[in-house]
């Protein structure tokens, strides 16, 4: 065994030649320095063939070429009369260079000079933070009384909770609702409250767990001002989380308004904003709570006078993976302005136009907590205590993080300026790195059926019949899909009841079937997607929720955050790419402990891809395959032949509303086309 020593200038100027470890030391260095040599020569040659080379630099590298011969290190033309790596004689460097590099071979001891707080900042970037590598773990069966003490739930909010059969806080809520309510009364105002992201499976409360506690603090609220601001993908949602803070906050004074891109601007404007004639900043709010999807958000940003997100204490990004892989992600940037409050939001006047007064100086908000601190004694408020005004004007907003699968991506974590923030992850504590990404109910059954293509309606027919389904969404690729299959199960539906009737199936009226209303039918159908009006999307859901409708074939618009509280199972008939959104499907059901079932239909040649996708994700173990014999399906093929005929006759035959359809369908496909590469695109720089 060789000793390895020290190679330094010092024992290099003196060297001690009967020391073979040195000698060896020399040698390993030397060929170290020539390799490394080579390959900045490689890589030089290669850049220089794609990157244009600045004339400077084309002279100084024309120089050594020409005088290659006079820049042979001494020790170089040693290694080589001695033979060693032969293959890196073609190679000649400048002396100079040598003697640079010699302090950095094979012992380097280099003094590491401090990091400065910006190059910390931008190595912490490059990689997770920790607080985001190191989750709070909560279990997901861990629970707490509704009354219990450590949430700090008022009677009133405890009394509205039971009302509404909300007995006990799930895990989220249990963790959740005591960080927010405690900081309220936080008695050190020098200190943010720190925001929270929290990551918790589909369905296990996370809407609550934010809904409660807004409403605890802002009910102590004297003034109506903008405090909380709701993000949310889609309006659908909008609307679920509106309805929930009016139950809710029902015997309290706080208002709500939703702006979403389905109502008249000034409708909005109106619902917002007392008055905006008169230049008073958030001075005239008509809500305390606001819940909005991005776009219309920022359009009352810009073109609302008197609408500020000055006032805000909460701003929650609800399916915040979701929101943050938007397209026009940019929106962030404009509500985080936007909450940059007092004499300190001088930028705003070129991005928003904010009047300025005589001294150039905003005019602002004559009430603002903020702006008369500067000049006088103000009494605090409960909901100000927490409120520091620092540097950083959104320090004193809490901002809170949703999803089921939340983003991991550094950048976009960053993008949200988060201040000591917190992750709370609930999830089993024995779980895998890759689980926590993608954790789903544990009251969920998921099973894969491996089919052809054309098998897959019959398949659905079949689990529908056979499988004590009562309430069912059924998700398609595309709105196109939901539509032709919703009419196809119609008609099967409608030609079932008929003989059901014990009408011979030869006898079954095709006209009769077509035009037979769904409320006929054995199974009820209905279509749910963005091709329907909000109104009829609206009614659809009514009825799905009284039973009235069993099965809802759906494009995507429903996979995130609906609850539908009857859904007892979810049929994948087109499997999605990403696991992502295949775990926000199946999510649909299984919601609030309850039990749920999932079915895949997977065809052949698709089975490989999705098997990857799952054990990609760690999760292959949990989906069950099951095989329907052909023969099961015999029973339902007589019907299912007419059926097809009827639907055949349909669409080539277009009624003047299927004419209609057949129109809307054209357009929605190519706008659907658009949209759907923009979903694949976000979705695929998540996974
Ligand atoms: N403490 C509770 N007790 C009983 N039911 C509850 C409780 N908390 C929430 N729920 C119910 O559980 C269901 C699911 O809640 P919620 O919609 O908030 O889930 P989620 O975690 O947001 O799911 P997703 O990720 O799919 O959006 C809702 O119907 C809700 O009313």
């Amino acid at each position: 065994m060789f000793q390895i020593q020290r190679y330094d200038s010092e024992s290099d100027s003196t060297p001690d030649t009967s020391n073979t470890g040195n000698e060896l030391l020399t040698k390993i260095n030397e060929r170290v320095l020539l390799k490394r040599k080579r390959s900045s020569k490689i890589h030089e040659e290669k850049t220089t063939a794609y990157v244009e080379v600045p004339q400077e630099a084309d002279e100084i590298q024309n120089t050594v070429n020409e005088n290659s011969d006079e820049h042979i290190s001494p020790r170089e033309s040693d290694l080589n009369a001695q033979g060693v790596d032969n293959d890196d004689q073609d190679l000649q460097y400048p002396t100079e260079d040598f003697e640079e590099h010699d302090l950095l071979l094979a012992l380097p001891e280099i003094e590491q000079p401090e990091q400065t707080p910006q190059e910390a900042a931008a190595v912490k970037l490059l990689g997770i933070p920790d607080w985001l590598a190191h989750p709070i773990i909560i279990e997901p069966d861990v629970t707490q009384s509704i009354d219990h003490p450590s949430l700090g739930l008022s009677e009133r909010l405890v009394k509205r909770c039971k009302a509404l059969g909300i007995y006990e806080c799930f895990a989220v809520q249990t963790a959740v609702i005591p960080l927010l309510v405690r900081s309220r009364s936080l008695s050190d105002v020098h200190q943010s409250p720190g925001d929270i992201c929290v990551s918790a499976p589909t369905g296990s409360g996370k809407t609550l767990a934010y809904v409660l506690p807004i409403i605890e603090v802002l009910s102590k609220r004297i003034v109506t001002r903008l405090r909380a601001l709701i993000i949310l993908p889609t309006r659908d949602l909008v609307i679920q989380v509106k309805e929930t803070f009016e139950a809710f906050c029902k015997g309290t004074s706080l208002k709500v308004g939703a702006v979403t891109g389905q109502r008249a601007f000034v409708h909005d404007q109106e619902q917002i904003v007392g008055d905006f004639q008169d230049h008073r900043l958030g001075g005239k709010s008509k809500v305390d709570i606001l819940i909005a999807t991005p776009g219309r958000l920022i359009e009352h940003i810009t073109l609302t006078p008197n609408f500020t997100l000055q006032h805000l204490r909460f701003l929650i990004i609800d399916e915040a993976d979701r929101l943050l892989n938007q397209s026009y992600q940019d929106w962030l940037m404009h509500v985080l302005r936007a909450t940059q409050a007092g004499i300190t939001s001088q930028n705003k006047k070129d991005i928003f136009g904010i009047e300025l007064d005589s001294f150039e100086i905003p005019k602002n908000d004559p009430v603002s907590y903020l702006l008369m601190e500067n000049f006088m004694p103000v009494p605090k408020t409960e909901i100000s205590e927490t409120k520091v005004p620092t540097v950083l004007d959104f320090e004193f907003i809490q901002k809170l993080l949703f999803s089921a699968t939340l983003t991991r991506n550094p950048e976009k974590i960053a993008s949200l300026r988060l201040i000591n923030p917190q992750y709370i992850s609930v999830q089993a504590s024995d779980f895998s790195e890759v689980e926590i990404k993608y954790t789903l109910p544990s009251s969920l059954r998921e099973f894969m059926i491996v089919t052809s293509p054309t098998e897959k309606p019959l398949v659905v027919l079949y689990l529908l019949h056979n499988f004590n389904i009562s309430s069912a969404l059924c998700f398609t690729k595309s709105v196109d899909s939901a539509h032709r299959l919703a009419k196809l199960i119609q008609l099967f539906e409608n030609m079932y009841a008929q003989t059901k009737e014990s009408i011979s199936t030869h006898d079954v009226n095709m006209d009769e079937a077509i035009n037979q209303k769904e409320e006929n039918s054995v199974i009820t159908v209905a279509e749910y997607s963005s091709d329907l009006s909000q109104e009829r999307r609206k009614n659809i859901l009514k009825k799905f929720k009284r039973g009235e409708v069993r099965l809802l074939i759906c494009s995507d618009l429903i996979a995130r955050g609906m609850d539908l509280d009857r859904v007892d199972t979810v049929i994948n008939y087109d499997v999605p790419v990403y696991m992502k959104k295949y775990v926000h499907r199946v999510g649909r059901t299984a919601r609030a402990g309850r039990r749920g079932d999932a079915y895949s239909l997977v065809e052949t040649q698709e089975a490989n891809y999705f098997r990857g996708m799952l054990s990609k994700a760690g999760h292959m173990d949990k989906v069950k395959n099951i095989k329907i014999n052909s023969t099961k399906l015999d029973p339902l093929k007589e019907v299912y032949g007419k059926s097809m005929s009827a639907f055949k006759d349909y669409m080539t035959n277009p009624k003047p509303s299927v004419a209609r359809y057949q129109e809307n369908v054209s357009n929605s496909m190519r706008i659907a086309n658009e949209i759907q590469e923009i979903v694949l695109d976000d979705e695929a720089m998540v996974e």
